[in-house]
This record gives structure tokens, sequence and C-alpha cells, in this order.
């Protein structure tokens, strides 16, 4: 450290956002743990005149709070004793926009904790139930390799400039090639202090952002990784150089409300970055406004996806159970400690969400509160200024922060939602698709039966998104079989892929081997029943989807048969047996029962 040059900011505010996020995150869970309410952040070029924070400093941003207040001195806005709920119910009326604009966001203490080790976070009882399981005792500094293997010549190699932006884990700096490629390109290096590595996992962990970022470079909104380096004290990720400030500058200039239309170009190029990265079996963990930097400061310019150090690779079948992650941007699931994929999109909701209205939907002060939040609140959808957003927009946000994961869209899929949908940009493959074409050929024909009757129900909406699906199989005749799934994904793999074992989902869809499959058996195959749920249509189609059911599936039925089908024990029996009609066939109510499978007490299944 001690090569970057940290920078003062004028911004005539003397509440500007403390560099040293770090002490602030270490704080206890008093009022050192209170989100910052200053829109205003340290982080970004100073040369620059940036307009986030001369405009989001003064009025361009409403004020959510009537009696002034908004980062006074940095006390709490609100009232002693009252904590903003974002539940619809909130009673109070002068809080109609109870949340301030939005802050950057510390990471949860436990992902501080995998970092830094328990000796510089102390464990707090503001976690979930055990919740900070990842703790590891810091180990002897000497009994730590510290060794990467990284290119020792960073300063033959790279002249450093000033800092750039600053984060828990490391500052990011200008530099320039002094030879080779790189030659007099301007980049940015990210320096991650090897004294901060306290435990096995914390090296582990920069290893896998080395590797991470190295592997998935390459796509148009990801930031391009050119070398890294290391010496005695630091590690050296040098990176393309983003210019144009973070996601989060932006939304803060702009007083926090993007229009429809600005909003939708944002998330396409969030989706099509993160549809890229599941799809090689990599959950970032760690999306939010602060880790998407514009190229330049062009209001068209590109965003780029950067900070891996969440990231971790994930098979097809896998369920990760470290909580991770952002308080404010942080799934459902992760606090339940079983999660996968889904858990990026959540945290893509949150971030439409905010670019839609301005506020994030979980608000607390502090980290407890914030879970709670998100664990029990529905955000609100009601006040100002949601009634002047259109339906589309609205149902798109609810659908990527539904509480049950399996109901989420995917990224691929949300690309497809009418709110977005446009000839555009093309839709990428979807690791769901591998997965649902899986157990559909692992299921009874019965159940095979179900599901066809409810392919035949879909409607447009979602005949767009299997239509694109199918057609990245380059059916052969109109037909697919396991070839059409392998070339697929061979045509879309990088290294990381190879490292999350994606491809080892093949092995599973042998039976496809044999068959094919023509549109119709497909979209039986690629329809997942949860997802169907949680549409508003849902009744509609589950009766229409009923009506094939009784044309071509339907028959006769025992409770034991059914039991077995359903694998569940005699237990269930008696609920069972509210499903069969008196002709002995399944009744709508058992048919819409059979196709959920039966999770008898809880639909959050947390149990692999
Ligand atoms: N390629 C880049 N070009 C320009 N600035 C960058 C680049 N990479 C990082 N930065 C700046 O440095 C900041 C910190 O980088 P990064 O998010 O990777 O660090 P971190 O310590 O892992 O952060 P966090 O606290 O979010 O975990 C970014 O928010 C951004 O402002
Ligand atoms: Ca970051
Ligand atoms: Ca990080």
């Amino acid at each position: 450290m001690g090569q970057c040059y940290g920078k003062s900011i004028p911004t005539g505010d003397n509440d500007v956002y403390a560099t040293t996020t770090i002490t602030a995150t270490a704080d206890g869970d008093g009022g050192g743990d209170r989100p910052s309410e200053t829109p205003v952040r340290n982080g970004t070029p100073s040369a620059k005149n940036t307009p986030a924070r001369s405009s989001a400093g003064n009025s361009s941003w409403p004020s959510p709070y009537p009696y002034g207040g908004v980062g006074a001195g940095g006390t709490s806005p609100l009232p002693a004793g009252v904590s903003p709920s974002p539940a619809r119910s909130t009673p109070r009326r002068f809080f109609r926009k109870p949340f301030p604009p939005p802050s950057p966001a510390k990471h949860i203490k436990a992902s501080l904790v995998r970092r830094f080790g328990h000796g510089k976070t102390p464990r707090e009882g503001t976690i979930p139930e055990d919740a900070a399981g990842v703790t590891e005792e810091p180990e002897r500094h000497q009994a730590l390799d510290k060794n990467f293997g990284y290119n020792k010549n960073f300063g033959a190699k790279y002249e450093l400039g000033k800092e750039v932006g600053r984060g828990h884990f490391g500052h990011t700096c200008y530099a320039k090639g002094r030879k080779g490629e790189l030659k007099d390109l301007p980049v940015a290096v990210k320096i991650i202090s090897k004294s901060k590595m306290t435990t096995a996992i914390s090296i582990e962990d920069v290893r896998r952002e080395v590797k991470i970022l190295k592997a998935l470079s390459g796509h148009k909104h990801l930031v391009r990784f050119y070398d890294a380096c290391e010496d005695a004290n630091n590690v050296y990720v040098i990176m393309e150089l983003c210019d144009g400030g973070e996601l989060l500058d932006r939304i803060l200039s702009k007083g926090g409300r993007y229009t429809e239309e600005e909003a939708k170009l944002i998330i396409v190029q969030i989706l099509s970055v993160v549809s890229f990265c599941h799809l090689q079996g990599v959950v970032h963990r760690d999306l939010k406004p602060e880790n998407f930097l514009f190229t330049s400061r062009r209001e068209d310019a590109d965003m780029k996806l950067i900070d891996f150090g969440l990231s971790d690779f994930i098979r097809p079948d896998e369920r990760l159970n470290d909580i991770v992650g952002s308080a404010y941007y942080v799934a459902p699931e992760v606090l339940h400690r079983s999660y996968s994929l889904e858990a990026d999109i959540w945290s893509i909701g949150v971030i439409c969400y905010i670019l839609l209205c301005g506020s994030r939907p979980f608000w607390a002060r502090t980290e407890s509160g914030i879970f709670r939040s998100v664990l029990r609140a529905d955000p609100n959808f009601e006040d100002m200024p949601w009634p002047s957003v259109s339906p589309q927009a609205k149902d798109f946000v609810k659908r990527l922060l539904n509480k049950d994961y399996r109901k989420r869209m995917t990224a691929a899929q949300a690309l497809t939602h009418p709110w977005l949908r446009s000839e555009s940009y093309p839709i990428p493959l979807d690791i769901l698709v591998y997965k649902l074409v899986k157990s559909y050929l692992h299921a009874t024909p019965f159940k095979r039966a179900a599901l066809k009757a409810l392919s035949k129900a879909l409607t447009e909406d979602e005949l767009v998104y299997l239509k694109a699906q199918f057609m990245l199989l380059e059916p052969k005749d109109g037909l697919v079989s396991l070839d059409n799934f392998k070339m697929a994904l061979a045509r879309n793999a990088t290294d990381a892929m190879k490292v999350s074992r994606v491809p080892d989902i093949l092995h599973t869809m042998a039976p496809l081997s044999y068959r094919k499959m023509d549109f119709e058996d497909f979209c039986a195959a690629a329809t997942s029943t949860y997802q169907l749920e949680a549409l508003d249509k849902w009744e509609q189609i589950a009766s229409t989807a009923f009506e094939y059911f009784e044309q071509e599936g339907n028959r006769v039925i025992s409770v034991e048969e059914l039991a077995r089908e359903l694998n569940v024990g005699p237990t269930a029996h008696s609920v069972l047996k509210d499903w069969i009609r008196s002709d002995r066939k399944l009744s709508l109510l058992g048919y819409t029962k059979f196709l959920h499978g039966l999770t008898l007490r809880n639909s959050n299944t947390r149990h692999h």
C-alpha cells in the first residue's frame, strides 16, 4: 500500500461518506451500523466534475423527510422509536417515502469475517442463527502460504497512478503499462493487501476472485482482465479501466429515478452479463450498483460488472450455504443458508426497484433490521412514483423479488419478459432449461403427462422464452437430442464452465441419447410449475391445462400409487385422498398439487 494516492474531494458538504468503510463495518450494531444516509460517496475520480456529488447533495433528490435532515450531521432521519417498515401496511402518512436514497452498501458482517477472520470483525448477535458460521480463527501469519504464483515484476511492468476507487477489500488505482502489449495503455489496478489476508479462506478468496475474473473475461459487460502480479505486500489485479464511475453515482446524480427507458438499458446489460456468469456456473453474490462501472462519462457508455471477490463456482445441482453479500441486496434464501444462482436475480430485482423508484425495497437502520425486512416485508409498490410506473415494469420487478427462489425468473427469462422484450439483443442459453429437462427425463409417465397438459396451456409470453431456448439448441428437422444440448453448452463454454462442472449435467440427461424431442415435448420438459404459479393468470392456466389433462392424461389412480408417484410415505395418504375424485381420477386441485410436488410442511425446502 502507500503507492496509491488518496484524494480529497471538494464537495462543500461536510457530510461526505467516510472513505474508511472498513472501520465503519467493524463497528458495533449501534449507530455505526446505520447505513449512510448521505447520498454522497467517495470513490470516483475527483479530477472530473462529478454531477453525482453536487446535485445529489442538494435539492435534486426529493427529500424523503419533510422535516429536513437528510444527512444532517449524520443523525437518523427518523424520530426515536420509529423504525421504517417497507411493508405495504406502513401506516405513517408523512413517511410516504420512508427510505433515504441508496448509499454505498455494506457487506454483511459474515462476508467480512470470511475475508478478514474474526479478529477484525467481531461476531455479532445480529446475524440470524449461526449465520457467521464461516468464521475461521486467524492463523499464524507465517503458517499461511501467501504465494499466489503471479508475476513478481509489477513495478517493472506498470506505472502506478492515483486512486480511482476503494472498497472493503482493496483499493483501485490508475496505472499505465510500461512495456509489451499494454505499453502506454491506461489500466486499472486493484490492490489487495496481503496483510489483510489473515486466514486460509481469505487467501483462497483472492485466488478465486482472480481465477473467476480471468476465466470470464471477454464478455461485453464484464471488466476485462489483463494480468495478475504480486509482491511481498500486495496482490495486483490489472484490468480494463472503466473511467465512467459507478452505477451508484449515476443513480444518485439522477436524483434516484430513472425513466423506464433508461432503466431498461441498464437492466438489459446487467441481465446479459449475469446470464453469462450463470451459464458458466459462477454466482456473483455481490451484485449492487457499486459493482457496475461505466466505461466512460458518456450518457450512453457501456456498463461493466466488476468485483468477483465474493463469487463462487457452482454446479447446477449444488446449493451454497455461506452468508455473504451486501445486506440491502441479499436474497432471503441466502439468509436461510441454502441458495444458488437465483440469489443474484434477487439482487438484480433490488437494483431494478431502486432504478425505478429511487428507494431501496428493504431498508432498516441495522443489519438485522434489513435482514428481517428481506425475509418478511413486501416491498412497497403503492406509493409514489409507483402509480405512474407501467404495469409491465412492476410485474418485472415483482418476478425478480419473489421470496420463493423457485418462482423467480432467471436472467435469460427476464430478458424475454414483455417489459424488456426486443429484437435488438440475443437471448442467452439458460441452464434452467437443462435442469428442467433433466428432471422431466427422470419423471414418471404420469407426471410427464401432467406437464404435457400444462405446456399446452402456456400463453404467448411463456412461449417466447421457450422458442428462443429451443432455437439455441439448433434443432435438426425440428428435433433435439442429447447432442444438441451438448453442442449448445460447448458453444458457450469458458474455462469457468469446466471448473464449475456445469457439463456434468449432461450425464444425467442420458435418456435423451436414445430419443429426440420436438418443440412440444421440449415445452413440456422445460416448463417450471413453480414459475407459472407465480403468475397472476396461474389459475386460468391451471384450469385450461386440466382440461387437456382430462382429455389425455388423467386416469384412475389409487392413493397408494399417487404416494409412490410423489415419493412420500403412508402419512401423506390422508392428504392425497382429497386430491382424488369419486371417479378415482385426479381433481383439478389434485392435478395442480401433483404438478407442484408434495412439500407438506414447508414450501421453502432447505434440504437436499
Ligand atoms: N476496472 C476498474 N476501473 C475503474 N475503477 C475501478 C475498477 N475496478 C474497481 N474500481 C473502483 O474501485 C472500487 C473498489 O473495487 P472493488 O469493488 O473491486 O473492491 P472491493 O474492495 O472488492 O469492494 P467491496 O467493498 O465492494 O467488496 C470500485 O467500486 C470502483 O470504484
Ligand atoms: Ca465492490
Ligand atoms: Ca469485493
